[in-house]
C-alpha cells in the first residue's frame, strides 16, 4: 500500500495510528506523522518501532498518497496552506475537521477530498466512523479510506447534508452519554450509601447491557421501554420524568452545539 500520513499527533491522530498498526491493516514503514509538539512525536516514535517521522507537514505530503489531517478545525487550513503547494493533485486528502466542509477544502485543493469523522471509542474498536466523500474521489479511492477507517471500528457513509447531525450523535455521542451515565450514577449515589465507584460501574454495566439487549433482539427502545415498566410500577415514574424533561433540554443541546459546529472553523 501507499503511504498513509497522519499530521497531528494528539488524541484523534494517535489513536488512529494505533488502530491502523495495531489492526495490521498498515504496516509501520506505511505511515508517517508530523505534529507540533516534539513531545507527542518522540512517544509516537517510541511506541511504533519503524514509523517515519516527517520534519514537516510539506515533508509529510511530499511522501504520501493518502493524507490524514487530524488537527483542530482552527488549525486545519493553516496545514493545508503549507502542504497544497507540494501536491500534485493525485494525493487523497482526509480531513478530520469537524465543521470545515468539502467546498472548502475543494476550494483549497482541487485533487480528491473526504471528510472522516472517528469516535473516541474507536480506540477500543466500537462505534461508527462517518465518511463523505467530495467530488474528485474515484470508487478505489474511496473502498481504500472506508477499508482503513474499518480497522477502528464500523464504517458508514453520509451526505454531507447530514453530517452535523450524525457527528453529534455518533462522535460527540460518548461525551453526552458519559456525562448522562455520571448523572445517573451519581443519583444512585446520593439516594443511598452505595460508594460512587460501585454506582458507575453498575452505571457503565446497564449501558453496555442496554446497547447489547438493542443490537441483539432488534427491539427498539419504545419496545424495550415496554418489557422494564411493569403496570403501576417504579420505572414509569423515571421514564414519564424524563419524557416531561428531556426533548427540551436534548433538542437545546443539540441547538447549541449545532451553532458551534458552524463556527468551528473561525
Ligand atoms: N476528539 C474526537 O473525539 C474527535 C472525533 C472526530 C473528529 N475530531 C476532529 O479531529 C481533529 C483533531 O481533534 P483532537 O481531539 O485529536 O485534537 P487534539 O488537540 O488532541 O490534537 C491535535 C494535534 O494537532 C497538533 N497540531 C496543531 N497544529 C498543528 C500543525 N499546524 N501541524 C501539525 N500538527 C499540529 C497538536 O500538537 C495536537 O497534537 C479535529 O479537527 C476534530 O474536529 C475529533
Ligand atoms: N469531538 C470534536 C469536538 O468536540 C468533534 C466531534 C467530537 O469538536
Amino acid at each position: 500500500m501507499d503511504r498513509v500520513g497522519v499530521i497531528g499527533y494528539g488524541h484523534m491522530g494517535s489513536m488512529l495510528v494505533k488502530g491502523f498498526l495495531a489492526s495490521g491493516v498498515l504496516a509501520p514503514g506505511e505511515v508517517v506523522v508530523a505534529s507540533r509538539s516534539r513531545g507527542n512525536l518522540d512517544a509516537c516514535a517510541a511506541a511504533w518501532p519503524g514509523i517515519a517521522i516527517a520534519a514537516t507537514n510539506a515533508d509529510l505530503a511530499r511522501r504520501c498518497r493518502t493524507i490524514v489531517i487530524a488537527v483542530r478545525p482552527q488549525e486545519t487550513m493553516g496545514v493545508l496552506r503549507e502542504i497544497v503547494p507540494v501536491m500534485d493533485g493525485s494525493e487523497h486528502l482526509v480531513s478530520l475537521a469537524a465543521g470545515i466542509g468539502l467546498h472548502d477544502l475543494e476550494e483549497m485543493y482541487a485533487g480528491p477530498v473526504s471528510r472522516v469523522v472517528p469516535t473516541a471509542t474507536s480506540a477500543v474498536g466500537e462505534g461508527t466512523t462517518l465518511v463523505c466523500h467530495g467530488q474528485w474521489v474515484g470508487t478505489d479511492e474511496a473502498l481504500m479510506v472506508e477499508n482503513l477507517f474499518s480497522a477502528v471500528g464500523s464504517v458508514m457513509p453520509v451526505g454531507e447534508e447530514d453530517l452535523a447531525a450524525a457527528t453529534l450523535l455518533s462522535s460527540c455521542g460518548p461525551a453526552l452519554l458519559a456525562a448522562i451515565i455520571g448523572e445517573l450514577a451519581g443519583a444512585a449515589a446520593r439516594a443511598s450509601s452505595l460508594p460512587p465507584d460501585r454506582a458507575l460501574v453498575l452505571a457503565t454495566d446497564l449501558l453496555t447491557a442496554t446497547a447489547a439487549y438493542l443490537r441483539e433482539t432488534g427491539r427498539t427502545p419504545e419496545d424495550l421501554i415496554g418489557e422494564v415498566a411493569t403496570r403501576g410500577g417504579v420505572t414509569e415514574v423515571g421514564v414519564q420524568g424524563f419524557r416531561d424533561r428531556l426533548p427540551g433540554v436534548f433538542d437545546g443541546v443539540f441547538a447549541a452545539m449545532l451553532e458551534r459546529y458552524g463556527g468551528l472553523r473561525k
